[in-house]
């Protein structure tokens, strides 16, 4: 038998019954709510007479449907006022543990999980959306998981899955000037698809994902379901450790040592194999920007639209003509240029502090374009508070941004938080669905820097022409 990978060895170590046929049975560490899906399965097993089988392994926050006004109470939105009064009630009877609103611990539940020490190397965590993919940049099992697994979780500790198989990629070199996470795996998304991932847990290596700060891995990790990956990992290492060490829930003392000690038998074996192997050189990618309806419809900022008549299949030729009309865009032109009348920085692709740190710096000493709307949502409480310390706020309000409260705002528009009806948007979030930031909404994805370059000039641009 050869080598176990990353995957291989967490996936083991969590199997409570082998089912045949490639599923198991695995035990659940860490369970993780939002306000969209907390309150139903909640109601959904007391409806059922079970009891919550692990209060403790449970943490819940209001990101999706809570407003983001700077003077928000819970009831500006009154849905998400609805859902997260439930939600305090089911916490309090149930025992689980709730961060509500101007608590530490409120914030996107895939900026809050890594932030506070609650998804840990070697874990198994799940949360009923699918960005739980996150959280595999700290060497986790991490996805995100339907209804009716919400309430198996919640009832048992424990989830049938199908053991998907292995895939790696590889990013090797080192990245020119401008070039950040979101670009490397915006790239990659464009190099092999939106479906490529399907069915395999992706695991993120070379020397570049080494290189890589950990909120930077969180970012690649998270656009693994836009690769059509559950799951995307990064093996744990003194970068990993530096981050968690002194966090909320992470282990203490004796144990952090011997948390510690485990973690670090946890990397693939050298002699481990992948089904399918992937690799990139870093020196290559250049900031990326999307044109279409798919994170894969993606260039080089100083590309041309592709023209859908050059494509060879017929079905992606429609596709590709389908989504440059949705996004109002021409074959053939240049993207650098196109006027844009929103930029949001936000989500749990982009709303850490080092995505705010890297949008400040580009922000500071200019002015958001005339015209133009442009907000900075932080990812959570204690981003928001880091980054006011640091007076990054007062970058981004001196330049014309709002400067907001912690959730996912714009990026899906469940709190009523839209971009209108044919409005182009730049936005640091990993979905440019058709209708995702709102009915007709134009979105392109781009990194915190490309985002900010767009707010300060009024239209797409090259950040590395601002010049500093
Ligand atoms: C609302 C939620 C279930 C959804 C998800 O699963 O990802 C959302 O977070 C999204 O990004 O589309
Ligand atoms: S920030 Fe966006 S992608 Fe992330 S969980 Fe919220 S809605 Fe989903």
């Amino acid at each position: 038998m050869g080598g176990q990978t990353l995957f291989d060895k967490i996936w083991a170590q969590h199997v409570v019954a082998d089912l045949g046929n490639g599923t198991a049975l695995l035990h659940i560490d860490r369970h993780i709510m939002h306000d969209l899906g907390g309150p139903r399965g909640l109601a959904d097993i007391e409806a059922k007479g079970y009891r919550v089988r692990n209060p403790e392994l449970v943490f819940a926050t209001p990101d999706h449907a809570v407003s983001s006004a700077p003077d928000r109470t819970e009831d500006t939105n009154p849905i998400g006022g609805k859902f997260l009064r439930e939600l305090r009630q089911q916490a309090a009877r149930t025992g689980i543990r709730l961060f509500d609103l101007g608590q530490e611990g409120q914030g996107i539940v895939h900026v809050v999980g890594p932030e506070m020490g609650i998804s840990l190397p070697g874990a198994t965590i799940v949360c009923g959306d699918s960005h739980t993919c996150t959280h595999g940049g700290l060497g986790a099992l991490a996805f995100g998981i339907g209804s009716s697994e919400l309430t198996h979780v919640l009832a048992t500790q424990t989830l049938v899955q199908r053991k998907p198989r292995r895939m790696r990629v590889r990013f090797e070199g080192a990245p020119q000037p401008g070039v950040t996470p979101k670009d490397l795996i915006l790239f990659l998304i464009g190099c092999i698809g939106a479906a490529a991932g399907t069915g395999f847990a992706v695991e993120y290596a070379g020397s570049a994902i080494r290189a890589l700060p950990l909120e930077g891995r969180l970012t690649i990790c998270n656009l693994s379901i836009e690769l059509g990956a559950k799951m995307g990992l990064i093996a744990p290492d003194d970068t990993t450790y530096a981050y968690l060490q002194g966090r909320p829930f992470a282990p203490r003392d004796a144990q952090w040592d011997r948390a510690v000690a485990f973690w670090r038998t946890l990397p693939g074996d050298a002699d481990a194999t992948f089904d399918v192997e992937h690799e990139i050189d870093v020196a290559a990618v250049a900031p990326q920007i999307t044109w279409g309806t798919s994170p894969q419809d993606v260039i080089a900022i100083g590309d041309r639209i592709p023209d859908p008549d050059k494509a060879a299949d017929p079905d992606r030729r429609k596709a590709m003509a389908a989504a440059l009309d949705y996004m109002g865009l021409q074959p053939g032109e240049a993207i650098e240029g196109t006027k844009v009348d929103w930029v949001f920085i936000g989500s749990c692709t982009n709303s850490r502090l080092s995505d705010l740190r890297a949008a400040a710096a580009v922000a500071r000493g200019r002015k958001v374009a005339a015209g133009v709307n442009a907000w900075v949502v932080p990812g959570s409480e204690i981003v928001r508070r880091e980054a006011e310390r640091e007076g990054l706020h007062t970058v981004f309000r001196d330049a014309g941004f709002e400067w907001r409260q912690p959730g996912c705002s714009m990026c899906v528009a469940a709190n009523g938080e839209q971009v209108p009806p044919k409005a182009r948007s730049v936005s640091t979030s990993n979905r440019n669905f058709v209708g995702r930031q709102g009915p007709l909404a134009r979105t392109h994805l781009a990194s915190p820097a490309m985002a900010v370059a767009a707010a300060v000039t009024g239209a797409i641009a090259d950040v590395r022409k601002l010049g500093a």
